[in-house]
């Protein structure tokens, strides 16, 4: 029996996709196929050949190709769905549903065509929407679709709260559940520096500051960027979801799951913490919640659901 690289399609070529695309060959996780619609061919082309160039510099042994015919993701093992609109200033990610939910709709069938054993995790947006779409359309089993918010979010916070205390992001550690809106909760109660809780280090007034600003986190990159949303860390974040699942690492991180009963929601995809390994979304782990959290949680669940709601009508 010999040997094979894994193979990673990212559906949609653009900044998050070309950014997952270059992130993924930087660790060697497989080879990459870049794919987006006809009128981009030659700009995904070359975005996956620019990239290819830059492998014997970094010694990265990875092919790179891009396309936008769909028989090219035939056998990959895992797909990363970035296609779609991105939101601009004044926007708010439920604006995309319309749009998105079409395109969702029409990448996922051709996943399911094509590659049929794979694994998909979806990022486009309104990505808790977009995984349950995207679940339905493609009929996999819920261990196999799962969306990125969670990882994302959690960095935020991290990154905010590495700064308030002047200590290494490495020491943060931190939990953000629910739907990847402004509605998330970040849980003060498992989240910790160096294994201190963050309330006994940081005044009550600044963290809620810390919380305040992770649940705005997508909208101040909007703002900033003025033209479409944040793409580097994104990526960085569907690259470490993919990583778990590839090698099989078996990682607490957190995933927009499909639940079925687990906290009290069903039917429907959230953001939970999940064991991620070489089945995909192995197990969702159910924590213990205050009630003030709970309730956090169920507000956040129900602005998915509205969400979900707007898909009947496209
Ligand atoms: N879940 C998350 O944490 C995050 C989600 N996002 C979402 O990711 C999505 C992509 O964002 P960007 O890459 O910045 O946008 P972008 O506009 O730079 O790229 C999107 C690409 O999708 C392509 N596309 C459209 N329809 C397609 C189809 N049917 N098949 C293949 N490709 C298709 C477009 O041609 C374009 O190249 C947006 O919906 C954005 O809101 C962005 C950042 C974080
Ligand atoms: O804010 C957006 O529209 C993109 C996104 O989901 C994020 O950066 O968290």
């Amino acid at each position: 029996m010999a040997f094979t690289r894994r193979k990673i399609a990212v559906i949609g070529a653009g900044f998050t996709g070309a950014t997952t695309a270059l992130m993924l060959a930087q660790k060697e996780l497989g080879d990459i196929v870049l794919v987006d619609i006809p009128s981009m061919e030659k700009a995904t082309k070359g975005k996956a050949l620019d990239m290819l160039q830059a492998s014997p510099v970094q010694a990265l042994n990875v092919r790179i190709t891009g396309t936008s015919d769909y028989e090219e993701i035939r056998g990959c093992d895992l797909v990363i769905i970035t296609a779609g609109i991105a939101r601009k200033p004044g926007m708010t990610r439920d604006d995309l549903v319309a749009t998105n939910a079409g395109i969702i709709r029409d990448v996922s069938e051709k996943i399911a065509r094509y590659a049929a054993d794979s694994y998909v995790i979806v990022l486009s947006n309104p990505v808790d929407a977009m995984t349950y779409v995207c679940y339905q359309t493609t009929g996999f089993p819920k261990n196999r679709v799962l969306g990125q918010s969670g990882v994302l979010d959690t960095a935020r916070f991290q990154t905010f709260v590495a700064q308030e205390l002047n200590v290494s992001v490495e020491d943060i550690s931190a939990f953000v559940l629910g739907g990847h809106g402004d509605e998330m909760v970040p849980l003060i109660q498992y989240s910790s520096a160096g294994g201190i809780p963050l309330d006994k280090i940081i005044p009550a007034d600044r963290l809620e500051a810390i919380v305040e600003r992770t649940r705005k986190g997508g909208g101040e990159i909007v703002e900033l960027l003025g033209t479409g949303s944040a793409y580097y860390a994104p990526a960085a974040s569907v690259v470490q979801m993919a990583e778990a699942i590839l090698k099989d690492k078996k990682r607490i991180l957190p995933s927009i799951a499909y639940l079925e009963g687990e906290y009290g929601y069903r039917d429907m995809y959230l953001g939970v913490p999940t064991i991620l390994g070489g089945n995909g979304v192995e197990c969702v782990i159910e924590l213990p919640l205050s009630a003030t959290e709970k309730a956090a949680l169920d507000r956040s669940a129900r602005s998915v659901k509205r969400t979900l709601g707007m898909l009947a009508g496209v």
